[in-house]
This record gives C-alpha cells, sequence and structure tokens, in this order.
C-alpha cells in the first residue's frame, strides 16, 4: 500500500487501494478524453461485451472517445444509447487516467453512472457491443445472474467497483504494459477517494 498520490491525478484524496508499489509510474503523457458508463439497478450492473477494437473480447461499461464541441458528459450518454440502445440521467461518480507504455495519449476516462433508463437495453444488435446484466452481490446462488467477469476486464478494475457500486467518487490512474504477444498487463495502480 502506498499513500502517496501519483503524478497526474488530482491532491487531497483519501487512498483507497494500490499495487504493484515497487514499480515505476510511466511518464505523464497530453490527455484525451474517454467516457465509460454504468447502470446500477436492484443490485446489478449493465456491462457490455466488446466485439471489436480497443479491449476486444473484454466486459466493460459503455463508453468512447469524446467528439470535439462534445462535453464528456454529453459524449456518455451518447456512447450508452449507442452501444446499449438506453438513455440514462448519468452521473459524474470518477475519472481514471489510464496509460499504456509507448502510446502517445494518456486517456482520461470520465466514470458515470445511473440507476435508471428509459428504453430497452439492445440485445446484440450492434457490431461494437453485446450489453450483459451482472449481479452485484458477491453470493450468487443457483439462477442467479452471473458474478462481475473480473478476468475478462481491465485488470484493475476490481479495485475501484467497489467504490462505484457504493457511488462514492472516486479518481485513480493506473499504468500497464503490453507484453511481446500485444496483451496488456497492470504495470501499477492507484485509486482514492474524494474527501
Ligand atoms: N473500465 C475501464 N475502461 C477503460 C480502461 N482503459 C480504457 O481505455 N477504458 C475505456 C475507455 C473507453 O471507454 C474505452 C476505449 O475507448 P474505445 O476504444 O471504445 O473508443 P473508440 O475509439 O472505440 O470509441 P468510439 O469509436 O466509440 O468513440 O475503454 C480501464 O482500465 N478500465
Amino acid at each position: 500500500m502506498s499513500s502517496q498520490i501519483p503524478p497526474g491525478i488530482s491532491q487531497g484524496l483519501d487512498y483507497f487501494a494500490s499495487g504493484n508499489d515497487n514499480k515505476e509510474w510511466l511518464p505523464l503523457l497530453p490527455i484525451k478524453h474517454y467516457t465509460v458508463a454504468h447502470i446500477l439497478q436492484d443490485d446489478k450492473v449493465l456491462l457490455g461485451y466488446k466485439k471489436r477494437g480497443f479491449g476486444q473480447g473484454m466486459y466493460n461499461g459503455f463508453g468512447g472517445k469524446v467528439e470535439p464541441n462534445e462535453t464528456p458528459l454529453q459524449a456518455a450518454v451518447r456512447e450508452l444509447e449507442e452501444e446499449a440502445g438506453i438513455k440514462a440521467p448519468l452521473r459524474h461518480i470518477g475519472v481514471l487516467i489510464f496509460i499504456v507504455a509507448g502510446a502517445e495519449k494518456a486517456f482520461h476516462i470520465d466514470i458515470y453512472y445511473a440507476e435508471e433508463f428509459e428504453g430497452t437495453v439492445m440485445d446484440n444488435r450492434t457490431e461494437e457491443m453485446r450489453p450483459e446484466w451482472f449481479s452485484l452481490s458477491p453470493s450468487d446462488g443457483p439462477g442467479e445472474l452471473p458474478p462481475i467477469p473480473w478476468d475478462k476486464m481491465w485488470d484493475t478494475d476490481r479495485y475501484w467497483f467497489p467504490l462505484l457500486r457504493d457511488k462514492r467518487p472516486f479518481v485513480g490512474r493506473a499504468d500497464f504494459d503490453k507484453n511481446e504477444s500485444g496483451a496488456f498487463i497492470s504495470r501499477r495502480w492507484w485509486y482514492g477517494t474524494i474527501q
């Protein structure tokens, strides 16, 4: 555990979780804005299976790049509608600075959630994402929704998901290396809550 806040994120945070504290942080890079949005409802969370592009084969909230002349909130609402077919009154809950070794830009990811939505969650209609519900409670009886598929998600999401679930605002940083086969390996991470 390191209570030292990493470079590139705001000061005045309360330590929540960190890992690989003995590794160096990657050099800071200019940022590019992204969003990720989650629906949290009745002890379940809606995630999407990414069918193509960056993060292919993994589950994540719904999101993508913030386009020019859009606010991050507008982008998050648009991406949720494009990828899950629903409209939701999203609330901001976190910021994640995500840096991959060798990349040109750091991802500044605004993280959102909503507890209600309008419309019907799309089944498997887009080429981008396949929405699926997962249980937020750790113990699942037979016939319940599947547990969150941590092994098919960005490796450090498991450390901030409890904060999202409890709707506690947070800020964090996650650095990743790439191995010879192009897989992303978590290098160092730190998450803190906003006081
Ligand atoms: N949960 C989580 N999401 C992450 C991490 N790193 C990371 O880039 N993301 C998200 C941010 C973006 O929503 C998404 C990457 O953007 P993307 O590849 O989907 O964007 P895109 O260019 O396809 O987007 P677009 O065409 O839909 O605008 O992955 C991470 O560590 N955890």
